[in-house]
């Protein structure tokens, strides 16, 4: 693969518990790498570490063949970082903070003034240029804070739960900027929400105290939890014998009059079947719903019970 990251044998111990133990991961040069995992995980730890912001008590992160700790400097002009409490001088305006931002990123004086600009064009915060941070909602400082981890134009870009605490149309709008980034850059992004990786995330990779339990792509994550059940509403819903005589359907649950759940094993090419049957035999279908795991489901599954 042709990776941006490269992590190997990653483990760190804070005073005597160890919060990461053994990562390997690698990641591509574009798209969005969703790095999962609940409250406690190991998400911030890992992300601080390939940030080069803590040292790791074992193993190597290389960010574009360069290792963190053995070519810092040259290491971290790859990375662009939000971490989860945004580094953000509220007492500055946007201007005055980018700014200085872009001298902390050594972008040559000539070109600070234009680097500003087009940071704040692409993250949508122009006309916010003279106002004071602190003066900002949240979504806008979330904006401000993504603007600093790209005014370098780095080849990574690392978000630490940037999606936290914003409403809902705040997370619509953080959502396409961030969809927008990954088009010319590589993206790792946490978040402890199912829902926030699915939406945005390429590949993912799962980690439950401090190690990986699930790393492949979105699609693979999909197939692994894949539901194998549906909940079927039908006006005129036939006998069980008939429905299980469709292909693929190996138990039926009559929840109601109308409607029953339905459990298959195979793809989801079950609905089409389903359909083609409920028109066939007139069977009125009227809505069909796959049972999706809950996101607790499928921590349980994959950390399984291991203690360490
Ligand atoms: N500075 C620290 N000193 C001691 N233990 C720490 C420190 N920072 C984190 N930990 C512990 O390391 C483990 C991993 O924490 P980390 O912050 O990396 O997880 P996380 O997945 O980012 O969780 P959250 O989403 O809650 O931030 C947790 O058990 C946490 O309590």
């Amino acid at each position: 693969m042709d990776s941006i990251l490269r992590i190997e044998g990653l483990s760190h111990r804070y005073s005597s518990s160890w919060a990461v133990r053994d990562i390997n991961m690698e990641i591509s040069q574009n798209g969005i790498t969703g790095l999962l995992g609940s409250n406690g995980a190991g998400k911030s730890t890992t992300m601080n570490i390939i940030c080069g912001v803590l040292n790791q008590t074992e193993g190597s992160v290389l960010v574009n063949g360069f290792d963190i700790r053995v070519q810092p400097e040259l290491a971290k002009k790859q990375i662009g970082f939000l971490p989860q409490n945004p580094p953000l001088y509220t007492d500055l305006t946007i201007d005055e903070y980018l700014t200085y931002c872009a001298e902390l990123r050594f972008i040559e004086k000539s070109k600070i003034k234009a680097a500003v600009t087009e940071v704040k064009e692409r993250c949508g915060i122009a006309h916010f240029s003279s106002r004071l941070i602190h003066n900002l909602s949240g979504g806008y400082r979330q904006r401000v804070g993504i603007a600093q981890a790209i005014i370098h134009k780095p080849k990574l870009v690392v978000l630490d739960e940037p999606t936290n605490g914003l409403d809902p149309n705040q997370l619509i709008e953080a959502r396409k900027l961030i969809k927008e980034i990954a088009l010319d850059h590589a993206v790792l992004l946490s978040s402890h929400i199912l829902t926030e990786i699915h939406l945005l995330c390429k590949e993912i990779v799962m980690i439950e105290g401090g190690r990986i339990v699930f790393a492949d792509s979105m699609d693979a994550f999909d197939n692994y939890v894949q539901p194998n059940s549906l909940i079927v509403k039908m006006e005129n819903p036939p006998a069980t014998e008939e429905l299980l005589k469709i292909q693929g359907i190996t138990k039926i649950e009559v929840l109601t009059y109308k409607e029953i759940r339905v459990y298959f094993d195979g793809d989801e090419e079950i609905t089409e079947r389903l359909v083609a049957a409920s028109l066939q035999h007139k069977w009125q279908l009227r809505e069909i719903s796959l049972e999706k795991s809950l996101l607790d489901d499928i921590f349980k599954q994959l950390s399984g019970t291991q203690t360490y």
